[in-house]
């Protein structure tokens, strides 16, 4: 039986994945062999020693020590693009809610809830209106900083309402490029792009390298009056200097997923709070495809979408023991744990090894089950992380 511990508002349709025969799944439980969270923050929390694996329903990761608990065999896994049709669509609204008279005008006509004569009513509204025109977002242009899942699907949807759109990505992936349009205008530095656009989208994920990306220095070269989105991070802002750009007239609007104290009392903030792929849609898509890829980590030892180790999978070799094993990607790890095998005359039938950065992790499967003292003489050879018989 497998402990599953839960964290946060997991959609009922990625719980029901869990065999309730095989799987023990709640907040509660203690002892844990996997978590499966959204935003909960898990810096500084004690680790249970029988963590094997972390699922993220969602992008980010910047709440979960993705590198500590790499080196300490916990895999980590997070979804991606399964919210990222919720965050384009949250940013087009934000787009529009910039732009045009929405919010005062539905404030202004909801203080009219004292009038009773309706034609009346109607001239004022007419008399009042040019108060809440706005602008279109056709033939205006779009810069998005960060161009993976959610960048790639906001420029696609830029481009159809007639937007001219810019990016910026010195990190694109080969499958992010593949996903691009062509018709994105690719800058080769932030200022460029931040110079020429009338909106700015960013979509990168908040690490060291990105911390403040928009300061004080990146607001000044920004086009006048442009308006800058943030459906991403909070750290990717510095929350003064936009306030700061805001109350000198630089910036027109600053739309975001994450209000800071100071926002509620500047008009030209709308913030929102961190709603971006709070949608049944996206919770449902999210939850499935964390509660899949821990499952099938768990049940066989398969890796996908792990933001910690490689990616690795083997068909099953019928009636062989599996055994993995996480390691420190340098040489001879590998050999001294498959001579341990060798030793206790277990023959290895099928193999796989993966390695990613300073992590390594392999899929053995052998003709006959190791013993309790071969697989502890696995744990204890040097640069082994983890062994597991699965
Ligand atoms: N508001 C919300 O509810 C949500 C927010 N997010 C945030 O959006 C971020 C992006 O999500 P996805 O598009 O799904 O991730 P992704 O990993 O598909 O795309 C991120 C892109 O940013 C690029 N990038 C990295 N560093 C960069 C830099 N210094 N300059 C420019 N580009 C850079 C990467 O190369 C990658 O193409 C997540 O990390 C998360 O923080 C994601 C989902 C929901
Ligand atoms: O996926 C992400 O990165 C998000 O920010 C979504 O967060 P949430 O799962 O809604 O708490």
């Amino acid at each position: 039986m497998f402990k599953i511990k839960t964290y946060n508002a997991i959609s009922p349709k990625g719980l029901a994945r869990f065999a309730p025969d095989r799987f023990e799944v709640g907040s509660t439980i203690t002892a844990p062999h996997a978590i499966l969270l959204r935003s909960h923050k898990l810096q500084g929390e004690l680790v249970p020693g029988s963590l094997l694996a972390v699922a993220r329903a969602g992008a980010g990761v910047n709440n979960i020590p993705v590198e500590d608990y790499g080196t300490q065999g916990i895999v980590v896994f997070n979804t991606p693009g399964a919210n990222a049709n919720a965050v384009k669509e949250l940013v087009l609204a934000g787009m529009l809610l910039a732009t045009r008279g929405i919010l005062p005008g539905i404030a202004y006509a909801q203080s009219l809830g004292h009038m009773t004569d309706s034609a009346a009513m109607h001239a004022l509204l007419e008399k009042e209106k040019a108060k809440f025109a706005g602008g279109e977002l056709r033939g205006k242009t779009l810069g998005i900083v960060g161009l993976g899942a959610i960048g790639s699907m906001v420029a696609d949807m830029a481009l159809a309402l007639g937007m001219k759109v810019l990016g910026f990505d010195p990190a694109l992936s080969i499958d992010a490029a593949w996903r691009l349009s062509n018709a994105v205008q690719r800058m080769e530095n932030l200022p460029s792009l931040l110079g020429r656009a009338d909106y700015v989208s960013l979509h990168v994920p908040a690490l060291d390298a990105t911390r403040h990306m928009i300061n004080a220095q990146a607001l000044a070269g920004i086009k006048p009056g442009a308006v800058l989105l943030n459906f991403a991070r909070e750290t990717i802002v510095d929350a003064a200097a936009v306030l700061a750009a805001l109350q000198s007239g630089r910036l027109g609007r600053y739309v975001c997923d994450f209000p800071e104290p100071g926002f509620a009392q500047e008009p030209k903030i709308i913030a929102l709070p961190h709603i971006g792929a709070s949608t049944e849609e996206s919770e449902e898509n999210c939850a499935v495809m964390a509660a899949d890829q821990l499952i099938d980590f768990l049940d066989n030892g398969h890796i996908s979408n792990s933001v910690n180790y490689p990616a690795i999978r083997m068909d099953r070799t019928p009636g062989a023991t599996r055994i993995t094993l996480a390691n420190h990607n340098v040489a001879g790890v590998l050999g001294h744990a498959l001579s341990v095998l060798a030793e206790a005359q277990v023959n290895v039938i099928d193999m796989s090894n993966r390695s990613r950065d300073a992590l390594a992790y392999n899929i053995i499967d052998a003709g006959s089950a190791p013993g309790a003292d071969a697989l502890a003489a696995i744990g204890q050879v040097d640069g082994v992380i983890r062994v597991r018989v699965v």
